[in-house]
C-alpha cells in the first residue's frame, strides 16, 4: 500500500495544528514523524486513518497497481496515543477480543497470539489482568493488538514510549520485519536513535509546518547544508592564523589540540586545506556528520526560539 498526502492542512478552532503538509509512503518502507509536543503529528495520522478530515488537501491511499483504496479497517493497524484495553480483563482476553473484533478466527489468532506473547517475553503473565502490568507491558499487549491481524499498512503513534531500551529493541526488530515484509510503516516518535536507524524517510514538523524531510542525508542536507570538520591542530595558534578565511563560517575550538570547522556549503574543502596549513599545521582533519538527534536539537531550538520571539 502507499500513501500520498497532498498539501493537507487541518485547523482547529484557534490553532492551524497541520499546515500543508505533503509526503509520500511507499509499501516496504518506513517513514516516520517527528517534531516537539503539539507539532501536528498526531493531527496528521488522525487524518490518515479517517478520524477526522482535512480542511483542505488530499490523503490517498493505493496498492501496488496504483488503484485508490477505501481504507477499511481489515486493512490497517493503528496504535492510537491514547491506548485502551480492558483493564480488568487479562491478556489473552484482550488480545483474543481484539482479533474475534477483526473476524480472525481462534485456529488463527490463538497461534499468532502465543508466538507474539514469546516475542515480547509475556507468555507467562497472559492469564494476568491488564491493570497488574507495568506501563510498558501494557504498551506491548496495545501493540501486539494492532498487529494480531496482519494488515498492510501500520500507523503507530509514538509506539516506543513507555518501554525500556531491551524491548525499544524487540519493537524495532518487529517493525524491521514488517518492512521485510513489504508492509507500509508510519510512526511518530520521540527516539531519534531509534529513528534514525530504523526509518527509510522522515518528516520533521513544527507548528504544524514541515521544517525538512526525505532521507537522513536528505534532511541533512537541508538543515546543515554547511560542512563540519573537527581539525587537530594548535587551536590557539589557528584561531588567529585562520580569522581572515572568508570560507570559514565558524571556528569553534573544543581543547587545545582540537577544533571544529565549519564550512560553507560550496567550499571546496581540498583546495582550503593546503592554503590553511600554510598558516599553521594540521595534524589530522575529519569531515562529522551531524546525527538526527543533534539536527533535531538544533533545529527545533531554533524554531522554537523564533516562535518566542515572534
Ligand atoms: N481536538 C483538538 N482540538 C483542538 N486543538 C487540538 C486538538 N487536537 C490537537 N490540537 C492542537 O493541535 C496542535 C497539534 O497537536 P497534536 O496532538 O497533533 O501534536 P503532536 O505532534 O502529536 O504532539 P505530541 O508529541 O505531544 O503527541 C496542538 O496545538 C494541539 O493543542
Amino acid at each position: 500500500m502507499n500513501i500520498t498526502i497532498d498539501t493537507v492542512t487541518k485547523r482547529y478552532k484557534t490553532v492551524t495544528a497541520v499546515d500543508a503538509i505533503s509526503l509520500d509512503v511507499r509499501s516496504g518502507q518506513i517513514y516516520a514523524l517527528l517534531g516537539p509536543n503539539g507539532a501536528g503529528k498526531s493531527s496528521l495520522v488522525r487524518m490518515l486513518v479517517g478520524l477526522t478530515q482535512p480542511d483542505s488537501g488530499r490523503i490517498q491511499i493505493t496498492d501496488l497497481g496504483g488503484a485508490d483504496i477505501q481504507l477499511r479497517p481489515q486493512h490497517f493497524a493503528y496504535l492510537p496515543e491514547d491506548r485502551g484495553l480492558y483493564q480488568d480483563r487479562s491478556i489473552l482476553d484482550n488480545l483474543s477480543y481484539v482479533a474475534r473484533l477483526r473476524g480472525l478466527e481462534q485456529s488463527v489468532y490463538l497461534p499468532r497470539i502465543d508466538k507474539w506473547l514469546a516475542h515480547f517475553d509475556l507468555t507467562d503473565r497472559k492469564q494476568e489482568p491488564m491493570r497488574q502490568l507495568s506501563k510498558g507491558n501494557q504498551q506491548k499487549v496495545q501493540l501486539i493488538s494492532t498487529l494480531l491481524h496482519d494488515p498492510d499498512l501500520v500507523i503507530l503513534d509514538e509506539p516506543f514510549s513507555g518501554l525500556d531500551p531491551v524491548n525499544q529493541e524487540h519493537v524495532l526488530k518487529v517493525l524491521s520485519d514488517l518492512k521485510e515484509q513489504g508492509k507500509t510503516v508510519l510512526l511518530s516518535a520521540h527516539q531519534m536513535a531509534l529513528v534514525e536507524r530504523l526509518a527509510d524517510k522522515m518528516l520533521l514538523m513544527s507548528h504544524g509546518k514541515a521544517l525538512a524531510q526525505g532521507s537522513l542525508e536528505e534532511i541533512r542536507a537541508t538543515l546543515q547544508p554547511q560542512r563540519l570538520y573537527r581539525v587537530h591542530c594548535d587551536a590557539i595558534a589557528a584561531q588567529s592564523a585562520w580569522s581572515d578565511f572568508s570560507e570559514i563560517e565558524r571556528l569553534h575550538p573544543i581543547d587545545k589540540n582540537e577544533l571544529e570547522l565549519t564550512l560553507g556549503a560550496d567550499v571546496d574543502a581540498s583546495m582550503l586545506w593546503p592554503r590553511l596549513a600554510e598558516r599553521c599545521a594540521i595534524e589530522s582533519f575529519a569531515l562529522r556528520k551531524p546525527g538526527l538527534h543533534e539536527l533535531y536539537l538544533d533545529t527545533i531550538g531554533r524554531s522554537q526560539a523564533q516562535g518566542d520571539a515572534a
